[in-house]
C-alpha cells in the first residue's frame, strides 16, 4: 500500500514525513511540497528552494523490506531518480558521487536519506528536493533547474505524481548489488575525466575511475589509485 500527502508549504518534509508514520501503516508514504521554508541538505548544509517553483518529495519506506547496505540503498535511489529525469530529457543525466544528480554539468536534484527508528519499526527517509522552475541561482552554488538546463516548463503536480509512481515501481524491484553498482558507475559524473579535488587542506589533479560497493570512490592520483570516502574528498571542477 502507499499514500502521497500534499502539504501547502511546510519546513521540511524529511521531519513532517515522521508525524504521518506515526499513525499511517502503509509500506510507502510520500510527502510532497512545493513551498519548503526550512529545507536539510547534506553535511548540515540548508536546502534553500524559490516558494511555488520546485519539488521537496520525501519518500518513507520500512529498511526491513530491502535486502542491501546503505550504501547500495544510497545509489539506487539516485539511480532511480536519474531514470525518471533521463525519460524526460534528450540530455544525458549523470551522478555526481555520492548522489547528486546532474543536468548539463548543473546540479538539479539534491538527496538526503535518513534512517529513523519509529514504532520500533526502522524507516529510511528519501527526501529529494527537484529544482523544477526556478530561473535565477547563485552562480557559486554550482545549481539549476529543470527549466534552465532544458528550456522546458514542468507541471509540478505532474511530475511529482509521476515521480512517486516511477519511485514505488522501482522500490518494489531492487536489482542485484553488481548490478546496481553496474548502472551507477555508468552515469557517474567526471568519470575518467582530469577534475581538481579538495583533499584535506589541499587541492590535487585526479581522474574519478569508479565507485565500489563500500561506498567509496576511487580516484587515480598523480603516483597512485586511492579510495575514499564521503566526506574525505570534494570534486571542485
Ligand atoms: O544537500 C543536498 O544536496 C541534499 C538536499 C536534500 C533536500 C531535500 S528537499 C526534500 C527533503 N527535505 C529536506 O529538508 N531535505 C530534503
Amino acid at each position: 500500500m502507499h499514500q502521497l500527502f500534499y502539504l501547502k508549504e511546510c519546513s521540511s518534509t524529511n521531519d513532517e514525513v515522521s508525524k504521518f508514520l506515526l499513525y499511517e501503516n502503509s509500506d510507502f508514504i510520500g510527502v510532497h511540497t512545493f513551498n519548503q521554508t526550512q529545507g536539510r541538505g547534506q553535511y548540515g548544509n540548508t536546502w534553500t528552494s524559490t516558494a511555488g517553483q520546485n519539488l521537496a518529495y520525501t519518500l518513507a519506506v520500512k529498511a526491513k523490506n530491502f535486502l542491501i547496505s546503505d550504501f547500495l540503498f544510497n545509489y539506487y535511489t539516485a539511480i532511480v531518480i536519474r531514470d525518471y529525469l533521463a525519460n524526460l530529457t534528450e540530455n544525458t543525466v549523470f551522478i555526481k558521487w555520492p548522489n547528486d544528480i546532474i543536468l548539463n554539468r548543473k546540479k538539479i536534484v539534491g538527496i538526503l536519506i535518513e534512517k529513523r527508528k519509529i514504532h520500533q519499526e526502522q524507516y529510511f527517509i528519501i527526501g529529494a528536493g527537484f529544482n523544477i522552475l526556478q530561473e535565477k541561482f547563485d552562480e557559486i552554488s554550482n545549481a539549476g533547474s529543470l527549466l534552465t538546463q532544458t528550456g522546458k516548463r514542468f507541471d509540478l503536480e505532474e511530475f511529482t505524481e509521476n515521480l512517486n509512481a516511477f519511485f514505488i515501481e522501482k522500490l518494489k524491484n531492487i536489482p542485484s548489488e553488481q548490478e546496481i553498482m553496474d548502472r551507477f558507475n555508468s552515469h557517474l559524473f567526471r568519470k575518467n575525466e582530469i577534475s581538481v579535488f579538495e583533499i584535506g587542506k589541499e587541492r590535487q589533479n585526479g581522474i574519478i575511475r569508479y565507485a565500489d560497493e563500500k561506498g567509496e570512490i576511487w580516484i587515480e592520483l598523480e603516483n597512485e589509485m586511492r579510495s575514499f570516502y564521503h566526506k574525505e574528498v570534494k570534486l571542485l571542477y
